[in-house]
């Protein structure tokens, strides 16, 4: 164990052997054999493993397909058992590892709840008096009476996440591979983990090395059982990205190219492009069911996402006039009532968005009890890679320095994206055109 006292994990020399059988008889010939004979085939999932993670850090595991990941992480939480090696481990462990892990199907939610509850040190008084709390979060509805065995992937999964994300673990253990919830509870459980990332320690793995990159500042790569690299999290990530990359072109096959090469064309007058980037912006309304909080002074009361001219078509593109048009009502007088937005991408990292302060900040205007007010942000839309986004929407009231918020709202409005030709970067822009030509 390393003599470091901010260790809170530490792994030495972790080894991890599966016993792999043929035939089904093999099993019991070995039971018979009693370690005389050898009826399994070996394969080493990890071999000879050592990190230390000290507390508070966020730490992400990236690797391939049955580079060991799950076995590493269930060896951390316990729930497997190591061929050789040590593992020490200081603090509360909560995980969201393989799906089937932890509920017993027959039990209702419920009951699966208060289970799960005490296995992670939850006292019976603990889980009652939290499970109000856990229920909203998972949010399946009357679901949570039934038994677990009617539930679909996700249901398991947002309950699984509630029961972990109120155990005041100290060390949170997440597969993003199980991450299957829709894009308002994915944004919930970012909101989570973002918080969490702040008093805990955080092990995430993900395939996706830009998912790594934004949440985490360690990064792991392990690959066929054993830690390629460990470092900061953006050069881990880099190296991964070039060594997939040489596995799926092959450094062969780019020397071929470079040899192959044809002779440069001729000049030819500059050829110019417009790109057509086939985005597809389908802005879905989420007041209703947007999780927030407020004081009662003030509320939102629509926040949308429509054509410069006010009409709202099924789909954006990227690239057109729009405004967010955010909408309020005045329960309570307000000096200097501020309205603003933010677009957040599926990992809760902020896109873009604007407050009424560079207006409000000049000309103040009051509001009394019962008006309504509203604000219109008007711009050129962004080109969104794929995925689901949240319009966050707030009211203060008050200026730069000194305000009080009154309503808040997380996911008042979700942006779906589907983008076909969006490659690079968090936020696409429309390029007007692009020009290439030989110039000598
Ligand atoms: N119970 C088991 N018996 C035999 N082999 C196993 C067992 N569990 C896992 N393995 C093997 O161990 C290797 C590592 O598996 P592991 O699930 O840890 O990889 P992973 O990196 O999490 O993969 P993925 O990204 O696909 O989830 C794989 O080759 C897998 O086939």
């Amino acid at each position: 164990m390393s003599s470091d006292s901010d260790v809170v994990i530490s792994v030495r020399n972790l080894s991890k052997r599966y016993e792999i059988y043929d035939r089904p008889r093999d099993r019991l010939l070995q039971m018979f054999a009693r370690g005389r004979r050898q009826f399994f085939r070996e394969f080493w999932a990890l071999r000879d493993v050592s990190f230390d993670i000290r507390r508070g850090e966020t730490v992400g595991i990236i690797g391939r397909n049955g580079s060991g990941k799950s076995t590493l992480l269930q060896l951390i939480c316990g729930t497997l058992n190591p061929t050789a090696g040590e593992i020490e481990i200081k603090g509360r462990v909560a995980a969201l590892l393989e799906l089937g892990a932890g509920f017993n199907p027959e039990f209702t939610g419920r009951e699966n709840v208060f289970m799960a509850g005490k296995l992670l040190g939850l006292t019976e008084e603990m889980i009652e008096e939290r499970f109000d709390r856990i229920a909203a979060f998972a949010d399946i509805g009357d679901f949570i009476e039934q038994p677990v065995k009617t539930y679909s992937s996700g249901m398991y999964v947002r309950l699984a996440f509630a029961v972990n994300a109120h155990a005041d673990a100290d060390i949170l253990v997440i597969d993003e591979a199980l991450a299957v919830g829709d894009a308002v509870f994915t944004q919930r459980c970012m909101r989570f983990i973002r918080s969490f990332q702040e008093r805990g320690t955080l092990l995430f793995v993900s395939h996706d090395s830009a998912a790594v990159q934004a949440l985490c500042k360690t990064a792991v790569w392990l690959s066929a059982g054993q830690v390629r690299a460990m470092g900061s999290s953006r050069d881990v990530s880099e190296s991964y990205l070039q060594y997939t990359l040489q596995e799926t072109y092959g450094e062969e096959a780019k020397l071929q190219d470079i040899r192959k090469q044809p002779q440069l064309p001729d000049p030819q007058p500059a050829q110019q492009a417009a790109v057509d980037y086939e985005v597809r912006v389908e802005p879905q309304p989420n007041l209703d069911e947007a999780q927030g909080w407020k004081t009662g002074a003030a509320e939102i009361i629509g926040v949308n996402l429509e054509l410069a001219d006010g009409s709202s078509p099924p789909f954006l593109t990227g690239g057109e006039r729009v405004r967010m048009r955010i909408e309020a009502v005045a329960h309570q007088p307000l000096e200097r009532p501020i309205l603003g937005f933010l677009v957040r991408d599926r990992l809760g990292q902020d896109l873009f968005g604007e407050n009424t302060l560079p207006f409000t900040a000049v000309s103040p205007t009051r509001v009394e009890q019962g008006q309504r007010f509203r604000a219109i942000f008007s711009f050129s839309m962004p080109m969104l890679p794929n995925g689901s986004y949240a319009v966050m929407a707030s009211i203060a009231d008050g200026d730069l320095y000194t305000h009080v918020q009154h309503h808040w709202l997380h996911d008042a409005l979700i942006l779906n994206v589907s983008s076909a030709k969006i490659r690079f970067g968090l936020v696409g822009i429309p390029f007007e055109k692009i020009e290439f030509g030989v110039t000598e």
